[in-house]
Parts: structure tokens; sequence; C-alpha cells
């Protein structure tokens, strides 16, 4: 998987990705991230990228020319290699609401552009022109498109095979199956008079798995019943059977 981000400020992403899972992942080869600066595609000599909007209003708008130029840099690249066109995500609270479903689904692209807009945003010119999926990563509104591209790119990357050590753990992560991750207990056995679950000490995995299971649903039912809702609608809630069994287990 190879990330391209078009963006003003490279050393932002860059050095907010190379953290110990990305950072290694690329040094292992399974993901590569590129920064593409918007700015060095300018064609006037102060390097300006941003304009007043046609009829008025607040703040500035990116102009259209420098992200379209900066974005071909990177088609091209992708093309010649004997790639296919990539996705373009834009980032912005216009945008379908991120979750782990979407991550999932763009893990199994090769290339992924991100394009990260300032000011009041982008021309809309150049978006109809290269934006394939407009993406937001929640109901507020952020400064630029920076950290939301990095919060995708971190959600996207752990699910690249041999990005996560233990692939497992991605399988087991919150939102899989619509279900949040059971809680997790480590040494030591007591702390503060506060124990661990005994069935955790068990040395029995299946019960251990059913347990987790147990406290998933339990848990989101009751912090986020509306993925519960969605987990239930599946018909993977634990039958009464499976429950009445568990808790004999006690
Ligand atoms: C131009 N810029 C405006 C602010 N912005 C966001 O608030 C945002 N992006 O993705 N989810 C969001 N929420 C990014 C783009």
């Amino acid at each position: 998987m190879n990330f391209h981000v078009l963006t003003l400020f490279p050393d932002m992403v860059s050095g907010g990705l190379n953290t110990s899972i990305l950072g290694r992942a690329a040094a292992g080869g399974h993901i590569s991230l590129e920064t593409v600066n918007i700015r060095d595609f300018t064609e006037n000599k102060h390097k300006k990228v941003d304009d007043y909007p046609y009829g008025g209003g607040a703040g500035m708008l990116m102009q259209a020319q420098p992200v379209y130029d900066a974005y071909r840099s990177i088609e091209e690249k992708i093309l010649e290699n004997g790639g296919k066109k990539p996705r373009v995500i834009y980032v912005t609270p216009q945008g379908r609401v991120f979750n782990q479903q979407m991550a999932q689904e763009l893990a199994l692209e090769e290339e992924l552009v991100f394009l990260c807009g300032h000011y009041e945003g982008i021309d809309e010119r150049v978006l109809e022109t290269i934006v394939t999926d407009y993406v937001s990563i929640g109901d507020y509104v952020l400064t630029g498109g920076e950290l939301p591209s990095m919060v995708m790119i971190d959600a996207v990357s752990r699910l690249v095979p041999g990005v996560l050590k233990n692939e497992e753990s991605a399988e087991f992560e919150s939102f899989h199956n619509n279900l949040l991750e059971y809680p997790q207990y480590t040494r030591p056995e007591v702390w503060q008079g506060k124990t661990v679950p005994d069935i955790l000490l068990s040395g029995d995995h299946a019960k251990v798995d059913k347990w987790r299971l147990l406290q998933s649903e339990e848990r989101t039912r009751e912090r986020r019943p509306d993925l519960y809702e969605a987990y239930a609608r599946e018909g993977k809630a634990l039958s009464w059977l499976l429950k009445k069994k568990i808790a004999h287990m006690d």
C-alpha cells in the first residue's frame, strides 16, 4: 500500500506518521508514504495558493491549478509504473463519515491519494475533476485536512497484511463485527485490591473466548447501542443458551 498526501504542510504529515507501527511498517516495505507539497506547483513568484471566494464570504479558498498539477505529478508516476488511476480521498466535513468498514475497504487498494485542504476549502472545479471519495472523520470542524488524513492512514495501515506483528489483533480490535473490544488485564494480578477475572486465569481458551464475546456484547450494548443494534440485526448476538452456559461457569 502506497500512501500519497497532497498537503501544504508535508513535515506535519511525515513527522506525525513515523510512529512505532507505521514507521516500522514503512521500514518493512509493507507501506510507503509520500508527501507532495502543493505549494511547489504554484505558478506565481510569491507561491500563493489561495484567493478570495467569488460571491464573497469569509476566508480564502485554495486555487485549482496548484492542486491539480500536484495531483497529476502523483498520477503520472503511478500510471508510468503500470498502476491504475488511484482513488483520491478529500477529507472534509461534507463527506461520508469514516469507520472501520471503510478502513477495511480502503486497505484493499494498492495506491491511495489524500488531498488536504486548508483555509475555507478548495475550488470546487478541481474537486470535481480529481476527487473520488469525500470522507469526514466526524461532525466537527478542524483547521486543515492533515490530521484527518493521518487518522485515516493510521487506521487503514493497521489492516494492511504484515503491518501488525500479530495480525490477529486487528481481527479482534474494537468494531470488528460491530462489537467493541472486551476489557483487557495484565500484571500485576492484584492492583489496589482489584483482581483479574478468574476466567482469564483459567487457561481454558474456549471459555476465555466465550467470556470475551459476552463482555464485548455487554460493553457494546451499554456504550454504543447503535453498533449493538447492527450487530444484533446480523443475528450474531449470543443465544440465550450460550449465556446460560457461561453463567454456570462462574
Ligand atoms: C478544509 N478543511 C476544513 C476542516 N476539515 C475538517 O473539519 C474535516 N476533515 O475531515 N473530517 C473533518 N471534520 C478538513 C478540511
